[in-house]
C-alpha cells in the first residue's frame, strides 16, 4: 500500500519533525510512506472572506496537484466523519481488499481546505471538534496511520 500524504506548509518545529519521522520510520514495515509539502500562500492576519477564500483556493490548487486520480483521498475536516481508530484501521483495511492501494490524506493550511479540495476527497474525517494546528496534526495522522496497521496486522501496541 502507497500512503501519501499532503500538508501546506513547511514543518518548522524540530520537535514536530522528530515525531513525524518516527512513527514514519515504523510505519515503511507496513506501507510506502511519501509526505508532500505544498507552499503555503503568504497572508496577512487579517484578511477578509474572500481573501481568505482565494488563499485557500490557491493553496487547494496545489494539492489538487499531488493527488492522481486513482488516489483514494482522506480529507482531514473537523467537520468530517469521526471514527474511532478501529473504525479508520477497518476502512484502511477495506479499501485494501478492494485494491485501493493508494491513500492519499490531505492536512490543509492554517484557513483550512477549498471546496474543490473537499470535493475531491472521497472522505472526509475528523479527529474531534477541536481545532489542531495543522504541524500538530501531521504528528497524530502518521501516528493514527501507525496504529491502524498494527490494529489491523494484531500486533501489539495499540490498547
Ligand atoms: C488550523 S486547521 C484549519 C482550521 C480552519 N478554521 C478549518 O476549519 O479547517 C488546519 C488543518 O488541520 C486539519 N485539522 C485540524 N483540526 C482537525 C480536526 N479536529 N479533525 C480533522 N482535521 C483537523 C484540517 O485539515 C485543517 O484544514
Amino acid at each position: 500500500m502507497q500512503i501519501q500524504i499532503v500538508t501546506v506548509g513547511k514543518l518548522k518545529e524540530k520537535y514536530f519533525v522528530q515525531g513525524i519521522s518516527e512513527y514514519t520510520k515504523r510505519l515503511q514495515a507496513y506501507a510506502k510512506i511519501k509526505i508532500m509539502e505544498v507552499p503555503d500562500e503568504k497572508a496577512p492576519e487579517q484578511l477578509s472572506e474572500s481573501e481568505g477564500r482565494q488563499v485557500k483556493e490557491k493553496e487547494g490548487k496545489r494539492i489538487l496537484a499531488q493527488i492522481k486520480p486513482d488516489h483514494y483521498v482522506f480529507a482531514l475536516a473537523i467537520n468530517g466523519q469521526m471514527w474511532s481508530s478501529e473504525q479508520l484501521a477497518e476502512n484502511i483495511e477495506k479499501l485494501a481488499t478492494y485494491g485501493r492501494s493508494q491513500l492519499t490524506f490531505v492536512i490543509g493550511g492554517s484557513l483550512g481546505l477549498s471546496d474543490e479540495v473537499l470535493s475531491r476527497a472521497d472522505q472526509k474525517i475528523s479527529f474531534g471538534k477541536i481545532t489542531y494546528p495543522h504541524q500538530l496534526m501531521r504528528l497524530i495522522l502518521v501516528e493514527q496511520v501507525y496504529r491502524a496497521f498494527k490494529i489491523n496486522r494484531g500486533e501489539p501496541y495499540h490498547k
